[in-house]
């Protein structure tokens, strides 16, 4: 498991692109017969993928933890990008279709994931936050996940928001998970951008083809700076940034986040006459 140190906004601003791309961007998390997982020292978020082929893969102990067993005292998201597959929790098996997402509570003990067929692996990819309380095991479809419309055509940032663990839907105590689907022609995600002091964000890239990017917008409303992302490839957003991409073609990206409140609506609007 990698760590990643939180950065103060001040300093940020001295930052090279090899500097921002190596605290706030993730590569190579879902890769196919691995567990790649990474700390963020942001609310203590950990996210990553799980990738089985012919063998199963098991949610490791890692060290770092000092746990138990990984969910001792955290609670675990998990969402399908790729084809059907198999959680299993503590002896109980929950069948996941591309898109269907899985929340385990905590102190679950034993998390292993298979896919229905090697060739074409299921792509499990993971958010986990501390947890004061279990709250139950629970999966939802991508029909059961809240739909949010955003955006327009002519502003190319028409979008659609699937919400799985939120206030309305799976609960948890800290956990809030979804992704968002841009329609075809539409390149901006999170625009105009926000802000939420409260909670920290990651963004994970996907379904972007191999040859396209986006061009991801962090730091303060006043001060941003760019990153050139990459299809499955995930950026750390602090608490003080902004987080809104605009690609070079239509694409998905799953959010995930954790902090101080789960209300989705406590963000604070970047008004666009001051972003620079
Ligand atoms: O705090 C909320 C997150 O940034 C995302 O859910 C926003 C998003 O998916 C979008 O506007 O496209
Ligand atoms: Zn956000």
């Amino acid at each position: 498991m990698q760590t990643r140190y939180g950065v103060h906004f001040d300093h940020f601003k001295t930052y090279t692109t090899d500097q921002t791309r190596e605290e706030f961007l993730v590569t190579g998390l879902l890769r196919a017969g691995e567990i790649n997982l990474v700390y963020s020292h942001y609310d203590r978020f950990i996210f990553g993928g799980a990738v089985p082929t012919t063998q199963p893969l098991a949610l490791p102990n890692d060290e770092a933890l000092r746990a138990a067993c990984f969910l001792e005292r955290r609670e675990l998201g998990i969402l399908n990008l790729g084809a059907a597959g198999t959680v299993g929790v503590d002896g109980t098996d929950y069948h996941l279709e591309r898109f269907d997402c899985l929340y385990v509570g905590r102190g679950s003990r034993e998390v292993t994931f298979r896919s229905a067929h090697p060739g074409t692996p299921a792509r499990f990819y993971l958010n986990s936050a501390p947890a004061h309380c279990p709250y139950p095991t629970t999966k939802f479809t991508q029909a059961q996940a809240n739909r949010v419309e955003l955006g327009s055509q002519e502003t190319a940032n028409e979008r659609v928001l699937y919400q799985y663990i939120h206030e309305n839907g799976i609960k948890s105590c800290q956990l809030v998970m979804g992704f968002t689907e841009l329609l075809p022609g539409n390149v901006w995600n999170t625009f105009p951008p926000h802000t939420h002091e409260r909670r920290m964000e990651v963004y994970l890239y996907f379904d972007l083809p191999e040859d396209q990017l986006v061009m991801h917008f962090m730091g303060q409303p006043t001060e941003t700076r760019h990153l050139a992302v990459r299809n499955e490839e995930a950026v750390i957003s602090p608490p003080w940034s902004i987080h809104s991409g605009a690609g070079t073609s239509a694409y998905r990206f799953v959010w995930g986040m954790a902090g101080e409140n789960q209300a989705f609506t406590d963000m604070d609007a970047a008004p666009l006459a001051s972003v620079r």
